[in-house]
């Protein structure tokens, strides 16, 4: 853990935003967002295609700046502002764009020395210094990916590039852990082991903030859904409560069905 994570451990919350607004093309695509996310908390953000999901992670990594309304707030760890390199010493971020930047010939080894750097790839400008490549070594086996270390990216499976991407974002051991529709494409494998993996991180005291459609990608360590619709904040609160027939048949706008087994869910209509 570095000295800037240590020094916020206290009560300060993770993620507070108070109305939030982001518009685009003159359209509020966030409109009024009031969440709080507590340090040790991990969340799940589930909505229809097109709700503002991904949106939300984009303002929590800077790349959305929201409207500046009078009373508007967004901190993260109680800051409202945070420079790139902080912003990342806190957070691993894994989401669909990235690997689609990441289809070309670059190997295992060097998609996770390249969370060091924030790049695509390790070029002759990056200093790597011996204890970064201690740090790959341990993340990919701790991960269980070492055998992808030679492995060019653009021969992996999608799952196996997923892993990849995940030791990636771990490499600076950060408090937040935001996947983005991580498990999209995967088979019914692929997607066990990434759930075993997102645990597994879980279970070291990481925080999970999940954002997905997918009900089967919400592990049990996740214990608070916050349900988006239309830019909005629809619903949020315990999973058990969330997850219901009721609330995700509203939410979709359709008869939706859930099956819960071992702390997992399925929704089907
Ligand atoms: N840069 C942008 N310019 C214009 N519209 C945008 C932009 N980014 C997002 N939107 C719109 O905002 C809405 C929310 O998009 P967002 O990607 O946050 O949804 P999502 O819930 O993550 O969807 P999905 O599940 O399909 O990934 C969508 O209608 C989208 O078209």
């Amino acid at each position: 853990m570095t000295e800037l994570q240590e020094d916020y451990l206290d009560q300060t919350a993770l993620i507070e935003m108070a109305n939030l607004i982001v518009s685009r093309d003159g359209k509020n695509i966030l409109d009024s967002i009031d969440l709080r996310i507590e340090q040790g908390e991990n969340v799940a953000i589930v909505g229809p295609n097109g709700s503002g999901k991904s949106s939300i992670i984009k303002v929590i990594t800077g790349d959305y700046r929201p409207r500046a309304e009078r009373d508007m707030s967004f901190r993260i760890l109680g800051r409202e502002r945070w420079n790139l390199p902080e912003l990342k010493n806190l957070m691993g971020i894994v989401s669909g764009d990235l690997q689609f930047n990441y289809a070309r010939s670059i190997c295992g080894f060097d998609v996770v020395l390249s969370g060091f750097f924030s790049s695509i790839g390790i070029y002759p400008n990056h200093k790597v210094k011996p204890e970064m490549i201690e740090t790959v070594f341990e993340v990919m086996k701790f991960l269980e990916i070492s055998p992808l270390c030679d492995k060019l990216i653009s021969k992996m499976s999608t799952g196996e590039a997923r892993r990849l991407l995940i030791a990636r974002a771990l490499v600076h051991n950060p408090r937040v852990l935001v996947l983005d529709e991580p498990a999209n494409s995967l088979d019914i494998k692929s997607h066990h082991k990434f759930r075993e993996t997102t645990r597994k991180i879980a279970a070291c005291g990481t925080n999970i903030i999940l954002v997905t459609h997918e009900l089967a990608d919400i592990i049990p360590e996740i214990g608070r859904v916050v349900l988006i619709k239309n830019g909005k904040i629809f619903a949020d609160g315990n999973k058990e409560d969330m997850l219901t027939e009721e609330k995700l048949s509203e939410l979709f706008g359709l008869p939706v069905y859930v099956m819960e087994k071992d702390g997992y869910y399925s929704a089907w209509c």
